[in-house]
């Protein structure tokens, strides 16, 4: 076997498609999940959630929040099937919004991306991940009479993932834009050419055809599930990688370990080893192998072959805190309806009155962040890159009015959380800490976001939609308030990334820019661990982009 590849998941899949075009290239990808057919959670996006809390979502248990000790944000959904989080992923509200969000697929921003090739990792810039994205998607243009604007310039257009429009745009949302333009902010056509600046409309990962989700399983594996170099095993959980080989400085491995589901352990052997298992997914499959920090790898009883401290570590999640009002009207939307997005510079979006203070509590450095990372963010926020992203849409609930929500986004915390295993067992849940609102800007962020938002919503011609403010309060207006209810109200994304970080070793990298281990012969890691900066957008798009483009590099292809 040339390559056996950890999780059959988003990026997964992507790297055993493009690895088996070529037909004496052999490929085995153990997936810890089934293979999720006929389950309509997965296939119909507008069963907003339905697949979390099933057999197919790993539910990974989260620590207490550590601001809030007795408080944890419950467990967390993951894909645990063919596709991984592709399949399941919607947007996942857990507080008292109503409203949630369709399968999105958006691009991030040019100066994010050029901030990767700055920490280090020589060819990742925005061209090549722009280039690398476009290679994934396969763009459907609405209907003239839709009056959905768009850019067909800002999109792939013969790739492997379905992507398109919810529906015709209600009229409520030309109003929305006109309040965001007149309140100072800007409309734009399409937000996916790398350039994040302004409120348009975005895409999700959806074939309108049959309003089916498309998914790294239907876009890159059943298609080509009769090429017989491209082997599956599903239903098995990798518990570590074997080695050859741990010489000093050049592992190399041989294989993995795994069990089914009865509990037998196997082993299979190959040249190559890539790890696809997610970001909290592969850190605890290198950890159980003895590749991270070999001081508390030791204290768990484990021989340590590569003393690689970030492993684990930069754990970041983008967080929220949503608003809500309620309008004069009830208007005739599905629960999912066309929405909007809005990204302005952090700069542009707090408001003078707010600048000094928040460039003061950016001017602190938190301790686990290190002084690239640090850097990079200091770098975006003097580019004026967006850092505060708004999901904007009108829902109807079963009786009553309609309901605006309008959430801020943190784009780009500061603070960083971490993975690690808690025993040697293979299947044990690992310890997740978010480590949210470490840094005090953090919050701050939201809070400033939050303000600028009501001056929106108080703007003509939506005010005189608007009845009266759910949530929060009315009269929770000044930034102390403001950052109180964020802390009450936080809600994370699901867009983890880090933690087998692409970066040099002594920044706390654990992969170098061909996505290969430090101290390994062939081992990789190819998921959305290993992305440095959290994009202006959701995050499977560029998880697509890292994954074409890692394929591209291991089968040594121009890109
Ligand atoms: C609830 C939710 C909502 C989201 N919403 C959006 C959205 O609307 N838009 C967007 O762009 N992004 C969204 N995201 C983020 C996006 O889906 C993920 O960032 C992306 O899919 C992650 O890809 P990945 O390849 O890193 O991991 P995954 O796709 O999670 O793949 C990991 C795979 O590895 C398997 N695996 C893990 N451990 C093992 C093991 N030990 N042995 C064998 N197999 C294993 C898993 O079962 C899984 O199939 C969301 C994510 C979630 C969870």
């Amino acid at each position: 076997l040339d390559y056996v590849i950890v999780g059959g998941g988003t990026a997964g899949l992507v790297v055993a498609n493009r690895l088996t075009a070529n037909p004496s290239v052999s490929v085995m990808v153990l997936e810890a999940g089934g293979d999720g057919l006929g389950n309509i959670n997965i296939s119909d996006p507008t069963l907003i959630g339905a697949a979390w809390g099933t057999q197919v979502d790993w539910q990974f248990p989260t620590e207490p929040l550590l601001f809030d000790g007795n408080r944890t944000l419950g467990n967390a959904p993951r894909g645990k099937v063919l596709g991984g989080s592709s399949a399941i992923n919607v947007r996942n509200l857990r507080l008292k919004c109503i409203v949630f969000f369709g399968d999105v697929f958006d691009r991030g921003d040019d100066r994010e991306y050029d901030e990767w090739l700055a920490l280090g990792n020589t060819g990742w810039n925005a061209q090549s991940i722009m280039a690398a994205g476009e290679k994934a998607e396969h763009f459907f243009a609405p209907n003239a009479t839709d009056d959905i604007d768009y850019t067909l310039t800002d999109h792939g257009l013969s790739g492997n993932i379905a992507t398109s429009y919810n529906s015709a745009a209600p009229p409520i949302h030309d109003d929305i834009i006109s309040s965001v333009v007149n309140a100072g902010g800007r409309e734009t056509a399409d937000n996916d050419g790398g350039y994040v600046n302004g409120i348009a409309h975005v895409t999700n990962a959806r074939l309108p055809s049959n309003n089916t989700r498309s998914t790294s399983a239907t876009g890159y594996y059943f298609p080509y599930s009769n090429r017989t170099n491209f082997q599956v095993t599903l239903n098995v959980v990798v518990t570590k990688i074997l080695w050859s080989s741990t010489a000093s400085g050049s592992a190399v491995a041989s294989g993995v370990e795994y069990v089914d589901t009865d509990g037998t352990t196997h082993t299979i052997n190959a040249t190559t080893v890539i790890l696809s298992a997610g970001t909290w997914g592969s850190p605890p499959i290198l950890e159980r192998s003895g590749v991270g920090n070999a001081t508390f790898l030791e204290s768990l009883g484990i021989e340590s072959v590569i003393d690689l401290p970030g492993v684990g570590e930069n754990l970041q999640e983008q967080i929220m805190a949503p608003m809500e009002w309620s309008l004069n009207t009830s208007l005739s939307l599905n629960v999912v309806t066309p929405f909007l997005l809005n990204m302005e510079s952090l700069q542009t979006t707090v408001g003078s009155e707010n600048l000094a203070t928040l460039e003061s509590l950016l001017d602190v450095q938190p301790p686990n962040l290190s002084d690239a990372l640090y850097n990079a963010h200091k770098a975006l926020y003097n580019k004026s890159a967006p850092w505060v992203e708004e999901y904007i849409s009108v829902s109807t609930p079963a009786s009553g009015p309609s309901v605006l929500t309008w959430i801020p986004v943190n784009l780009h915390p500061l603070s960083r959380g971490s993975v690690h295993i808690v025993s040697t067992n293979g299947t044990e849940y690992p310890s997740i800490q978010y480590n949210l609102f470490q840094s005090p800007f953090d919050t701050y962020v939201l809070a400033a976001a939050a303000q600028r938002i009501q001056s929106i919503v108080s703007t003509p011609p939506i005010s005189n939609w608007i009845t009266g403010q759910i949530s929060p309060s009315a009269g929770v207006t000044s930034i102390e308030d403001l950052q109180a209810f964020a802390l009450a109200n936080v809600a994370v994304t699901n867009h983890i990334i880090g933690t087998a970080l692409m970066g040099p070793l002594e920044d706390g990298g654990v992969v170098d820019a061909s996505l290969k281990v430090y101290g390994t012969k062939n081992v990789y890691v190819i998921d959305a661990s290993v992305v440095p900066i959290e994009p202006a957008a959701h995050l499977q798009a560029t998880v697509y982009a890292v994954a074409e483009r890692a394929a591209a590099l291991l089968t040594s292809t121009s890109d």
